[in-house]
């Protein structure tokens, strides 16, 4: 018997992102190859043609598990029992921003879409905040969906994550698919701190392959964090495959489970490691059947507290402009 369809609500359908993305979920890169789908695919009016041009490819690929598309400007129509939303759509930033810069154009949006899941959603909705400013995203739409449990909104930083680890692969000349116990603790933004004190590779402890302190604060730290502005500088638009990579990365491992293996995710912060609680900030956790734990009791020494506690008071600050937004 094959399993009931799960619901997929993913906004901004006809950006650059889920020119992607969707492809991907639909071809079973998401949940499995034995598992359907609906995808429900919301964006704004004026960008219904476009929608209909990407739905009209998906029907192209004939892809066996898509059971059906709706296509919708309205959020109560695109998230209506979903079981896992992705929030996409909102303004990307251009050359010379920075991803702040997006909070008074896209808080409101966060908003709305929060209340909407709110309203229509699964109870048990997975919701992964893509947009930028990602993670004050996440917390404004999870601020604005009061009846849904807090742990269920999440932000990315996956893609922070996997840069990462690529740069962490190359420099210690490892297999990607060895280093494990990589953390990219804080906001998706120039102040996220990329850690590897603890990280490994085939079981030996990066800091002791690498063992290059200048090399992690002038290299490795500035590299991951400014990636994506290295992007945009060099194709003239953000990151796209690889940003819907990371999404599939993200939903994929919290939904089906990280096998043990610490992966990092934006999540409303519970007060451990000094972070008030409901910041969404990103943490090291191992993800089983649905759910995510976070990794507890590391040791924080002064640099890492100091680069923490950067990236807090950034977080903070765009948590204190968005009051009025959600008032
Ligand atoms: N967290 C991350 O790691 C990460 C990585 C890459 C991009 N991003 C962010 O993802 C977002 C989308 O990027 P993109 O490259 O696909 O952008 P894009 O401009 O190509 O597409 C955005 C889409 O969102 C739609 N949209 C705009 N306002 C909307 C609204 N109110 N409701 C629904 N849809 C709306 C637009 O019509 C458009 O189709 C941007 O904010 C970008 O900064 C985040
Ligand atoms: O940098 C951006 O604005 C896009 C995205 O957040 C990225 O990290 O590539």
């Amino acid at each position: 018997m094959p399993k009931p369809a799960k619901r997929i609500a993913v906004t901004g359908a006809a950006g650059q992102i889920n020119y992607s993305l969707l492809f991907r979920i639909a071809n079973g890169d998401l949940l499995g190859k034995d598992q359907p789908i609906i995808l429900q695919l919301q964006d704004l009016l004026q960008a219904q043609n476009a929608v209909h041009g990407v739905v009209m490819e998906l029907a192209d690929c004939a892809f066996p598990l898509l059971s059906n598309v709706v296509v919708t400007d309205n959020l109560k129509v695109a998230f209506k029992d979903a079981d896992i939303a992705i929030l996409v759509g909102a303004r990307a930033r251009s050359k010379g921003m920075e991803r702040k810069d997006l909070l008074s154009v896209n808080a409101g949006i966060f908003a709305e879409q929060g209340r909407a899941l709110n309203e229509v959603s699964s109870r048990d909705v997975k919701v992964l905040v893509v947009g930028n400013p990602a993670n004050t995203n996440a917390y404004i739409a999870m601020q604005s969906a009061p009846d849904l449990p807090k742990k269920n909104f999440t932000s990315m930083l996956r893609l922070d994550y996997n840069r990462a680890i690529s740069q962490l692969a190359d420099k210690a000349r490892k297999p990607v698919s060895s280093i494990d116990k990589l953390i990219v603790w804080g906001n998706h933004s120039p102040t996220m701190y990329p850690d590897f004190r603890f990280a490994t590779a085939e079981g030996h402890l990066l800091t002791q392959l690498i063992d290059d302190d200048k090399w992690n604060r002038n290299v490795f730290i500035p590299t991951v964090s400014k990636r994506g502005t290295a992007i945009i500088q060099a194709r003239g638009l953000s990151s796209a495959a690889s940003a819907s990579n990371a999404v599939i990365d993200h939903i994929r491992d919290w939904i089906l489970g990280s096998n043990g293996k610490w992966v990092t995710m934006g999540v409303p912060s519970d007060g451990s490691y000094h972070i008030p609680e409901d910041i969404v900030y990103g943490v090291p956790v191992i993800t089983e059947k649905g759910e995510y734990k976070r990794v507890q009791d590391l040791e924080i020494d002064t640099f890492s507290r100091e680069k923490m506690d950067i990236s807090l008071s950034e977080l903070l600050e765009e948590r204190n402009s968005i009051k009025l937004t959600l008032s």
